[in-house]
Formats: C-alpha cells, sequence, structure tokens
C-alpha cells in the first residue's frame, strides 16, 4: 500500500517586516518662556511587509510619510510600538547588524551620491563597510548590479554629474541592493523625476521585484503613481492611518472622504471615473493642533456632531477606514 500523498495548501508568503502601533513623536519648542510641545509625527501604526509585495504610503507633505521610512530604515527609533524583522524585535542596539537587511532610496538623486567619488566606488563602498569581500569580488559585484538595474560597464569609471536624474536614481537603486536587502524603503523615488523617466524607473523597480522577491515601502504623495506599483495602500493624514486596503479595492470604492478628495484631485489614477474635483475646506491643520474627534472633520463635507466628539478607529477589515460615515461601504 502506498502512502495517499499529503495535500497541503500553499502557505501565504510571511511578512519579514511587521509594524505594530508604531509611533514618533517630536518635543518642539513652544518659544520664548512657553513649554515645549509635543508633535505626533507618526501617532499609531500598523502594517507588514510582505516578500515580492508593496505597501503604498500615501498622503499630503507633513502626515508623517518621510518620519515613518525613516523609522523602517532604522535612522530614527520609534517613540512607541514595535517593529519585527524576520519576527524578532528591531532594536536601535542591533541596528548596525539589521540595516543590511532594509535599504532606502531617497526623493533626491542628485543630493544622495556623493559627487567626488566615481560610481564603483560608490557601489562598492557598502561592501567595504559590511562585508569581507575581497577587492575583485566588490567590483565583480558592483558591476553586476550596474547591469541589472540597466546602466553600462563603462558607467563605472563616470562621476555623478556625468548622469542624468533618472540614471542617478538607477546608482542609487544599485547602491541600495548592493548588500542584497530583503526591505527596500523607497520614499518618494520618482518625485523629483521627469513625467517620462518616472515609468522607466517604477518598471525598473517592479521588475526587480519580482526578480529578487524585495518587500517595498513606498512612500509618494501621488496616487497617480502608487496605483501603478501598490498591491495595499494606507492613506496617511496628520500621522494616522485614516483607510488601508488593497490597491483595487481603495481605488475602485475609496471609502475615506480624505482618500475620496486625494483621487478627485489625481486624475490619470483613476482614469474612468468621473471627472469632479473635490476641493477641500481650509488647510492641513498643524500636527501641533490636531482636531479633536476626527482630524479630518474640519475639511469634511460629511462631518456631523459625532465626528467633532468622538475619534473613529480603522477597522480589522481588510479594507477599511477610520470613519463614521464612510463612503461606498460594502
Ligand atoms: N526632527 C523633527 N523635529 C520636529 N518635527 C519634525 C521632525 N521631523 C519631522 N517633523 C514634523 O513631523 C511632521 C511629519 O513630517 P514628515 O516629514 O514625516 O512628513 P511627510 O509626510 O513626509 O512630508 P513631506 O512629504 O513634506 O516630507 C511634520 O509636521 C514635520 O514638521
Amino acid at each position: 500500500m502506498t502512502d495517499a500523498p499529503v495535500m497541503t495548501a500553499p502557505s501565504a508568503t510571511a511578512p519579514v517586516m511587521q509594524a505594530t502601533a508604531l509611533q514618533r513623536h517630536y518635543e518642539v519648542s513652544g518659544g520664548f518662556m512657553r513649554k515645549p510641545r509635543l508633535l505626533k509625527a507618526v501617532a499609531g501604526l500598523d502594517f507588514q511587509l510582505t516578500p515580492g509585495k508593496t505597501l503604498a504610503v500615501v498622503g499630503e507633505s507633513g502626515c508623517g510619510k518621510s518620519t515613518l521610512a525613516r523609522m523602517v530604515a532604522m535612522i530614527e527609533e520609534p517613540t512607541e510600538g514595535t517593529l519585527t524583522l524576520d519576527g524578532k524585535p528591531v532594536l536601535p542596539d542591533d541596528w548596525a547588524d539589521l540595516r543590511q537587511s532594509v535599504q532606502i532610496v531617497f526623493q533626491d538623486p542628485y543630493g544622495s551620491l556623493n559627487p567626488r567619488q566615481r560610481i564603483g566606488t560608490i557601489l562598492m563602498e557598502p561592501l567595504v563597510i559590511n562585508t569581507k569581500l575581497t577587492k575583485a569580488e566588490r567590483e565583480a559585484k558592483a558591476r553586476e548590479m550596474l547591469q541589472l538595474v540597466g546602466l553600462r560597464p563603462e558607467h563605472f569609471d563616470r562621476y555623478p554629474h556625468m548622469f542624468s536624474g533618472g540614471q542617478r536614481q538607477r546608482i542609487a537603486i544599485a547602491r541600495a541592493l548592493m548588500l542584497d536587502p530583503k526591505v527596500l524603503v523607497l520614499d518618494e523615488p520618482v518625485s523629483a523625476l521627469d513625467l517620462s523617466i518616472q515609468s522607466a524607473i517604477l518598471n525598473l523597480l517592479t521588475e526587480l521585484q519580482d526578480r529578487l522577491q524585495l518587500a517595498y515601502l513606498f512612500i509618494s504623495h501621488d496616487l497617480g503613481v502608487v496605483r501603478h506599483v501598490a498591491d495595499e495602500v494606507i492613506v496617511m493624514y496628520l500621522g494616522r492611518a485614516v483607510e488601508r486596503g488593497s490597491k483595487a479595492a481603495l481605488f475602485a470604492a475609496p471609502q475615506h472622504p480624505y482618500t475620496v478628495a486625494l483621487l478627485s484631485a489625481t486624475p490619470q489614477a483613476n482614469p474612468g471615473a468621473e471627472k469632479r474635483r473635490i476641493k477641500l475646506k481650509g488647510e492641513l491643520p498643524s500636527p501641533l493642533a490636531v482636531p479633536n474627534g476626527c482630524a479630518f472633520a474640519p475639511r469634511c463635507w460629511k462631518a456631523q456632531d459625532t465626528c467633532r466628539a468622538k475619534t473613529p478607529e480603522l477597522g480589522a477589515a481588510p479594507h477599511s477606514a477610520a470613519c463614521f460615515f464612510p463612503e461606498n461601504a460594502g
């Protein structure tokens, strides 16, 4: 008698990084003779990053996106909450070791490369610091990486000023990949580039993700860009997640009025949709004076007394909004 084959359901890929109630506060001087005030740049975020998948975080300037990027990239310590990498807590004492696994690419491809170093040196530097590879091995790896990001072997000996913005961003991506990271934090990686170059870089990022099974945290203010790259999306407003969902669900049926307004202002994000731009009331409040109740209520066309009295929480459903009167709620 032969044993029947054991049938197991394919298991979902385990997350590589997990954030729980992540917060970052700053003490901001209150001015002459006044007490410092607490600014909650990130006021409690939960998320996970999965190999081969992109979590996009979107919101207006000042909502806390870059602060989040810096915490995940181990540049800044969370004030509260936890981050884990492969199930182990990410603690500042271990940052030096763990940083190899989490690399960051910044917005500005002009400022992020040392103008006095040749590209080869820039690429090999992380290997000099973090590995015992020989010079020949370092050089081979740098050349391989140049090719992987679509640059040519002769670029190895050139200086950053000899490249266009898009090429420099390719170099920054190559440098971020030199230590075989598991997670890439992409902080507005195409915002400084011409529209025509943006899609080439986004395609490159997608190809690299498929090939290397990287987990991406993609920070952007632009839902049009997010639409091209995201699997999951978090919409942030004043340090909090106001909506979370799969890209398909969030773009097809946004629930939070803030997401609806952002989408209405991004024609390319939703080409089929009726082009009625929602103009929000007032300005984004200061994170030092976050309104009571729902922070978005003063600008929301649906706000009622409840919204000003109580703070709505994000639900547990895969697609949910922190809103008492959501749109498109199924
Ligand atoms: N080191 C700091 N000290 C004090 N406040 C800070 C500090 N860093 C950020 N902030 C404040 O935290 C809030 C969130 O800033 P953050 O840069 O994370 O937002 P953002 O969404 O990335 O905006 P942008 O796209 O303009 O960078 C802002 O009000 C900012 O002024």
